[in-house]
């Protein structure tokens, strides 16, 4: 195996450590604490998860933690209502439905209802706009995590040519804006494309963002490739449950040049970007300087 294994554990403790400072200035010299609400509803046991682990950061990083957990039949109505709530509490800088949601609530219509100035996950309509024009916005955390560990890896990605396979809005469609942003030659490629392994193969940076587990081999990626895999796919293998992400690790860690391991790769990177994300919204919120180093 020749690849760097780009530590997102390691990376993400880094980020967490420099929101948790910022905080604590914000907080001695301002006297003002950021404060991010999570909204879970349902029980999708992976989501519980997410959101404790979200709580937990946040309290860790000196701000304060609002969690709202609602039944799994939540009316939409009561939903947009407590919504409604937490847009209009200045003690809520940021606020974060976690998805997936039930089946019976339009994702789009609940995350639209977010002030766009507290969505944290920089899904709503408005954000989504201001990124894709250049514009400062709200970015998306697994993204803003990933542009993160490139950016430190390459230093500038001016030039480079940069795939991205799977088109979502929560991942592939905010990561390629990001890259054509650093002035990468973006191609956005999907389970759809024509000679989708040759598409690859021109990678210098490879994102792997379409949840097939293993998808992509080592012949599909170019020699000193940097490859991103955002994928998390549960999968039991010789009898035992296994995380693996979209592409096959040991044969495109072969080949690459740089791979984020799953886990310990983009994941950790998801929640410490959420935390530098309430930090951001707060700091715009108050006129204040924005940290440093923690957007995009
Ligand atoms: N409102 C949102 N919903 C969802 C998002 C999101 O960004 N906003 N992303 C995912 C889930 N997610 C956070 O919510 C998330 C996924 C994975 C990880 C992570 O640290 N993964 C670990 C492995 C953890 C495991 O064993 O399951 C890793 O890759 O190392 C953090 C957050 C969908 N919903």
């Amino acid at each position: 195996m020749s690849a760097k294994v780009i530590d997102g554990k390691e990376f993400a403790a880094n980020v967490r450590a420099k929101v948790a400072e910022h905080v604590a200035r914000l907080k001695e010299e301002n006297g003002i604490t950021p404060g991010l609400a999570v909204v879970l509803v349902g029980e999708d046991p992976a989501s519980e998860v997410y959101v404790r682990s979200k709580g937990k950061s946040t309290v860790e990083a000196g701000m304060n933690s609002y969690e709202h957990k609602l039944d799994a039949d939540t009316s939409e109505a009561d939903l947009l209502a407590l919504i409604d709530k937490l847009n209009n509490d200045p003690a809520v800088h940021g606020i974060l439905v976690q998805l997936p949601l039930p089946g019976h609530l339009n994702s789009d219509l609940v995350i639209n209802s977010i002030d766009p100035a507290k969505d944290v996950d920089g899904f709503h309509i408005s954000n989504v706009g201001l990124l894709g024009t250049g514009q400062k916005s709200m970015v998306p955390c697994t993204p803003l995590g990933c542009l993160m560990m490139l950016r430190d890896h390459h230093g500038s990605l001016s030039g480079l040519d940069a795939v991205v396979v799977g088109r979502s809005n929560i991942v592939g469609k905010p990561m390629a804006q990001l890259l054509l942003g650093d002035s990468c030659t973006v191609t956005i490629a999907h389970s759809r494309t024509k000679d989708l392994a040759e598409v690859c193969r021109r990678a210098d940076i490879l994102v792997a963002a379409v949840g097939r587990p293993e998808m992509i081999p080592g012949d599909w990626v170019k020699p000193g490739a940097t490859v991103i895999d955002v994928g998390i796919n549960r999968i039991e293998r010789d009898g035992k449950k296994k995380l693996v992400g979209d592409v096959e690790y040991e044969s495109c860690a072969a080949v690459a040049g740089a791979i984020t391991p799953v886990p310990g790769g983009v994941g950790p990177m998801t929640i410490a970007c959420l935390l530098a994300n309430t930090l951001t919204a707060c700091c715009r919120a108050n006129g204040l300087a924005e940290p440093e180093g923690l957007t995009a």
